[in-house]
């Protein structure tokens, strides 16, 4: 939660004292008078000079150069000397010292502590350790700013046996500052530290003097310009308080600076070798990983229930019209990625889906070394590495919400030479992971993973696997490529049955590959040990995103809308069909094949629909469009049943309770069973453009499908529909609102 600036109600100080009155305790006291502080803010210097300018600038209100006058009568003490002045600072105050609390500001921790035990024999419990992740190359009280340290960090240190009172009261003066304040442990801070701050300081102002001294520095720096610029700002800080930095903290730093020499020699010798992979690698790795981390920090809150709300509000009506495209199709992107890195040579992707879940699988690519170049506007090119070429990343790959990267990177890494982590958000991380941990056990494999087969998985590498004849218990595609794609290590021959048809875009696009796979019946198969041959991929719209406008334009009276480029691989197709058996007026014009996938455009207008029981074997042919086909069902006249799809319940979020419980809030009859739902639906009335149901309040419960069928529920809605938890929409679909408002929707977007 963001503090409110200006809520000093935690802070009841009579007078707080700052030792030392530079940029940063100027800014402090700056920002506790701005926010209202009623205590007295006095502070100590021995540069009297500061202290003039301190009360001249009415930053403080009075101030000296000796402790001894001004301690007594201060409840709160903020030293914000250098790191190296500490010792000397506690030093004259151990005798001073009553019940104050003492904290610091200092950017390393141990050698404070260290300091406080010499002077103390150990870190009183008043004394809480702080640091605000907040700076300016600028130095003294001049330079203060009342805003410094909003909306900025402030980790604090405490040890177990601070006083909590007194942590309370130091966290009660930076949250008055606008702070966020976090904790974390001393050794924690310092590792830290030198990595994100104390390592990029000693870079620029080893920069900055290595090219001044050389001969021709007069016209290195008339010349210099932005990059020089924006790289070397903090060589201008403070040198004081720089080397006492380095010096304290010499071992984190250290070991910051040895990392990055390594990362040094690679790109060295990369462009010595003219090796332009490995440096299109490392520096499109370095390109989105400030953004992609900031994503993935906000994942972090979000499971740690800090969600990001975004709530949907749809308002009841519309109609729907026109010719739209939707993004690529998802489960062809996170493919199209896989098999580019492993292939030989350069694989072109365009419509590419740059949705969450796909730039999840990409993201991990390029943590093992693979050269990626964009999304650009879907297009994405990638420098395959060959079946052998990737490499230990360097850490856990975080794939996110995708069940799809999960599964499918199971297989592919079982059977690399290094070991990996695969880990996802808290949807993911609930979802079963048995059913491909098991069968690639049976290969050969071995997999850890959490109570209940969940994830993370840790899977180890330098394994020999051995092909297997599996029989899936579960229509499923992403164990059936899980197992083909450990296949491709194996030795002789991996076979899947599959208990019915599922989607085969791993199948067709290792043949597209140069990968022979086979099918006969009901049997997927390919020998291990070959070599897959980059080619370019066309990724056609995804059919499940276009769903939710063909069931919108299904139910919606006066609709007629195309979708275009859509792939109808007969194995995706079951909301065509069903939405036909149901009476919908739907034609595919326009058929044709884009590598290795038919595509087509599909019109839809608006005729009354009828409930049908839906045929077991379109189950999973459809089986991520039922969200969006529930709401058709709610719309048509009669029952609809559906029967036999239990995957359902471990999609993103248990899909059929969920469409249950939102579809009896907005007054839509529905009996939930183990492995379907009844829904009666509203259609079939007197008034066939009036309204089917009620508005409502919907929990999506962060799946991005649930969030959009109920907004495409609106359409027939007699109220508003408000939809929290939206945000995972983008892991599938990003530009649904605007798309959807694109053709007549009125939906707004809030959080
Ligand atoms: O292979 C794939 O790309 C997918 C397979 C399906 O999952 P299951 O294999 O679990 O049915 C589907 O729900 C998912 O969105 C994508
Ligand atoms: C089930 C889905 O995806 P995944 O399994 O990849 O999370 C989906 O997109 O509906």
């Amino acid at each position: 939660m963001q503090p409110d600036p200006q809520d000093t109600s935690g802070l009841a100080e009579p007078r707080v004292l700052i030792v030392g009155l530079g940029m940063i305790g100027g800014s402090l006291a700056r920002a506790l008078r701005a926010a209202g502080f009623e205590g007295e803010i006095v502070a100590c210097d021995r540069d009297a000079i500061e202290i003039a300018r301190g009360l001249e600038m009415g930053v403080i209100d009075d101030g000296g150069t000796s402790l001894a006058a001004l301690v007594p009568r201060s409840s709160l003490i903020v030293l914000a000397v250098p790191v190296l002045a500490m010792e000397g600072v506690l030093h004259a105050l151990a005798p001073l010292l009553d019940d104050q609390v003492v904290t610091d500001v200092g950017s390393t921790k141990q050698a404070i502590r260290d300091a406080a035990r010499r002077v103390f024999g150990g870190l009183p419990p008043t004394m809480v350790l702080g640091h605000p992740i907040a700076g300016s190359e600028k130095s003294g009280v001049a330079a203060s700013d009342a805003s410094l340290y909003r909306r900025h960090k402030v980790i604090l240190t405490p040890e177990a046996d601070t006083d909590p009172v007194a942590l309370m009261r130091v966290r009660a003066m930076w949250i008055a500052c606008g702070a966020e304040v976090l904790e974390m442990t001393i050794e924690r801070h310092d590792e830290v530290l030198a990595r994100t701050s104390h390592l990029p300081h000693l870079l620029a102002f080893s920069l900055v003097d290595t090219l001044a001294r050389q001969d021709e520095r007069l016209e290195i720096f008339r010349y210099a310009a932005g990059g020089f610029r924006d790289f070397t700002r903090i060589a201008g800080s403070d040198p004081v308080m720089w080397r006492d930095i380095f010096t304290a903290n010499r071992t984190a730093l250290l070991n910051a600076l040895d990392d990055f020499e390594n990362g040094i020699a690679g790109l060295r010798a990369a462009i010595a070798a003219d090796d332009q992979d490995a440096l299109l690698a490392t520096l499109d790795r370095a390109s989105h990983a400030r953004h992609y981390f900031d994503t993935l920090l906000n994942k972090t809150r979000y499971q740690t229930m800090e969600p990001r709300n975004v709530r949907y509000r749809v308002s009841p009506g519309g109609s729907v019209s026109g010719s739209i495209r939707v993004p690529g199709d998802k489960s062809i992107s996170h493919r199209a990625i896989m098999l580019g890195a492993l292939a030989e040579g350069v694989t072109q992707v365009q419509g590419f889906l740059e949705g969450e879940d796909s730039l999840a699988t990409l993201q991990a690519f390029r943590e093992m070394g693979v050269a990626i170049e964009g999304p650009h506007q879907g297009r994405v090119t990638i420098h395959g590495v060959g079946m052998h070429g990737l490499q230990k990343p360097a850490g856990p790959l975080y794939v996110g919400n995708a069940g799809t990267a999960m599964r499918l990177f199971a297989g592919l890494l079982a059977g690399q030479a290094f070991d990996t982590e695969l880990t996802g958000d808290a949807s993911l991380t609930r979802r079963p992971m048995g059913r491909v941990a098991d069968p690639l056990r049976l290969m050969g494999a071995v997999i850890e993973t959490a109570d209940g087969q969940r994830p993370p998985l840790r899977i180890k590498g330098g394994q020999q696997l051995e092909g297997i004849a599996y029989d899936m218990p579960m229509a499923s595609a992403q164990v059936k490529s899980c197992l083909l794609l450990a296949g491709l290590y194996a030795e002789g021959e991996t076979r899947v049955r599959e208990p019915a048809p599922t989607r085969d875009h791993t199948e067709r696009m290792l043949n597209g590959f140069g990968y022979p796979v086979h099918r006969q019946d009901d049997v997927a198969w390919l020998e291990g040990g070959g070599r897959l041959s980059a080619g370019p991929i066309d990724v056609p719209s995804d059919i499940s995103s276009a769903t939710f406008f063909l069931v919108a334009a299904a139910i919606t009276p006066g609709s007629d809308l195309i979708l275009e480029h859509v792939g109808v691989n007969p194995t995706r197709i079951g909301v065509i069909n069903i939405l036909k058996a149901m009476g919908a007026d739907l034609e595919l014009l326009d058929e044709h094949e884009v590598g290795g996938e038919p595509v087509a455009n599909i019109r839809i207008r608006y005729v009354p629909l009828q409930g049908i029981d839906i045929p077991a074997e379109q189950v999973p042919l459809a089986i991520d469009e039922f969200p969006a086909l529930f709401i058709a069902a709610a719309n048509a006249a009669g029952t609809t049943r559906l029967r036999g799809a239990e995957e359902l319940r471990v999609k993103e979020s248990d899909r059929l309770q969920a469409m249950a419980d939102g579809l009896q809030a907005l007054g839509v009859e529905a009996t939930l069973y183990e492995d379907g739902i009844d829904i009666v639906g509203r259609g079939g009335g007197q008034d066939e453009d009036g309204p089917s149901y009620g508005g409502g309040q919907i929990d999506s419960l962060g799946d991005h499908r649930i969030a959009m069928a109920f907004t495409i529920a609106g359409l027939r809605a007699g109220d508003e529909i408000v939809i929290d938890d939206c945000a995972n929409v983008a892991t599938s679909f990003p530009g649904f609102v605007d798309l959807a408002r694109r053709v007549g929707l009125q939906l707004d977007e809030e959080g």
